[in-house]
């Protein structure tokens, strides 16, 4: 699919090798969500995501995260309302995660990490055709983000865990079908926090409509073990990597405004 275009990712800079920053950008991501500066909008509205299982294609290891891909092709797989004016099309979802559970999260609550966190990718498909036009465009995306925490094991996740052994090295991809990203959802996704920021790994541009979650999902100790068996580096290298701590340092809020769909 537009989403495994390898030259786009595999451009991106080696997350180990330290945050790349990119200069001028005071639009950027991950913050802190401090939870007390959050502005309630009660224009925001619910969320409504409509996700399609058939259209899952692959699993696969970008030597960043592993993402599992949707045809986005067509409209099948939406969301819309909350902070959104148009209609975004599903096009990945990946996760970002620590070498221990203490850490491993990109966005923090009130400084609050998380051992992990999803991302699930969409683009503005009201208005542009193809996810690397939406890119570079200012209400081009839009990311929801959600917490994992451990606790009891994820029903839901298991066949995506089950997949991880096949793609343990960078660039190996499997096909993987009928997967419903909307197991992977909280039962409240009414109580999100929304801001404007950026891509956390390259092109790292500013065209993101982050739509954070209040409420996380649980995950299993073992399911999270299983995501530190991947490696950054390809079969071929003869070092190898776990693929642990993918996440971006924070980023300055530079004056812009938190937003909460509650109270
Ligand atoms: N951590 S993040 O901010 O959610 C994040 C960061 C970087 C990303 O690059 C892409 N690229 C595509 O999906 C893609 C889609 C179509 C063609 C090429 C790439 N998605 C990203 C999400
Ligand atoms: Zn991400």
């Amino acid at each position: 699919t537009a989403c495994s275009s390898k030259s786009v990712l595999s451009q991106m800079h080696p997350m180990w090798l330290g945050p790349l920053e990119v200069p001028g950008g005071d639009h950027q991501s991950p913050i802190d969500i401090a939870v007390k500066k959050a502005v309630f909008d009660s224009d925001l509205k619910p969320l409504e995501s409509n996700y399609d299982p058939q259209t899952c294609q692959q699993i696969w290891n970008n030597g960043y995260s592993f993402l599992v891909e949707y045809d986005d092709t067509t409209d099948k797989n939406t969301l819309k309302g909350g902070p959104l004016q148009d209609k975004y099309r599903l096009c990945q979802f990946h996760f970002h995660w620590g070498e221990s559970n203490d850490w491993g999260s990109e966005h923090t609550v009130d400084r609050r990490l998380f051992p992990a966190e999803l991302h699930l990718v969409h683009w503005n498909s009201d208005r542009y055709t193809l996810f690397e036009e939406a890119v570079m465009e200012e209400n081009g995306l839009a990311v929801i983000g959600i917490f994992l925490k451990v606790g009891k094991r994820h029903e839901g996740l298991q066949k995506l865990v089950d997949a991880l052994p096949a793609i343990r090295h960078k660039d190996s991809v499997v096909e993987f079908t009928r997967f419903d990203p909307a197991s992977l959802l909280p039962s409240n996704i009414d109580d999100y926090w929304t801001y404007h920021g950026s891509l956390t790994t390259p092109p790292l541009t500013e065209s993101v409509t982050w739509i954070v979650m209040k409420q996380h999902i649980e995950v299993s100790h073992d399911q999270l073990a299983v995501f530190r068996s991947l490696l950054f580096t390809s079969a071929e290298e003869e070092v190898q990597k776990s693929m642990v701590n993918n996440f971006r340092v924070q980023q300055p809020l530079r004056g812009r405004t938190v937003r909460s769909s509650f109270t």
